[in-house]
């Protein structure tokens, strides 16, 4: 295919010249129009498939534009292109469950404010355990080095003389790490008990890191005490002053 390299843009008895459309210079054009397109949007992905497409346009452009296809330019474009590939794939992993196993697709339901990318990046900082045998994970008055997560089994929240039994899906240690103070009860895994458990200054450092994943994290954990707050009673105790 050949493409007219002179751009004809004169007016013949008040006809317009269409010529300038089968020119290479309509690829600049075109990839102009998607940069452009690109760079009004705030979405991500999108911004970054349009700037894609005007990538390719300008590919188009370089070829055509002389009887020698502009091989430096070509090469230059292609690498930005094949950079924006790779970030739109990364992207796309980040909002996908695609490839997780069964076991993490199940806990991935409790991490109702974190996106699958995020939920690797903390699973990649956890450990799963069970408890060999009645396991204290808590002490009241006491700071703890882990955060927990039951996934399978139940754990024994111990306070003010009474046993309670917490099922899957709760955090356990989430009211000490958000306000940084020692445990607020004692706590036993039963025997047999599944616990996703992190390091509390791992995640914390993680968090420090990303102020999306701090965030995402801060709202589970006040969603996961809500929700507790709303099924328990306040103690009886004297006003604060
Ligand atoms: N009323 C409650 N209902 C459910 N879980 C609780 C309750 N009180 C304390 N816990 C859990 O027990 C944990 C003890 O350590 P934390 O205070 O860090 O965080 C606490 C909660 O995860």
């Amino acid at each position: 295919m050949r493409f007219y390299t002179d751009r004809v843009t004169s007016r013949t008895g008040g006809a317009v010249d269409i010529s300038y459309l089968f020119t290479a210079g309509i690829f600049v054009q075109i990839a102009l129009l998607f940069y452009v397109l690109g760079l009004l949007v705030r979405n991500e992905l999108l911004l970054r498939g349009l700037l894609l497409i005007g990538t390719m346009f300008y590919i188009l452009y370089y070829y055509f534009v002389s009887d020698v296809p502009l091989w430096d330019a070509i090469f230059a474009s292609a690498m930005i292109g094949l950079a924006n590939v790779i970030m739109i794939l990364v992207i796309l992993r980040e909002k996908s469950t695609l490839g997780m196993s069964d076991d993490m697709l199940a806990l991935y339901g409790t991490f109702t404010t974190l996106n699958p990318g995020q939920f690797r990046k903390i699973m990649r900082h956890a450990d799963w355990i069970t408890a060999p045998e009645d396991l204290p994970i808590c002490t009241r008055g006491v700071r703890s080095d882990y955060l927990y997560l039951v996934s399978k089994g139940q754990v024994i929240l111990r306070d003010d003389g009474r046993n309670v039994a917490v099922g899957s899906g709760n955090f356990i240690g989430e009211i000490s790490f958000l306000l940084d103070c020692p445990a607020t009860a004692d706590v036993i895994a039963m025997q047999g008990t599944e616990l996703v458990r992190w390091d509390r200054q791992k995640l914390m450092s993680l968090m420090h890191k990303s102020v999306r994943l701090s965030n995402a994290i801060g709202a589970l954990f006040n969603a996961d005490i809500a929700r507790k707050l709303s099924v328990s009673w306040p103690k009886d105790q004297a006003h604060r002053e």
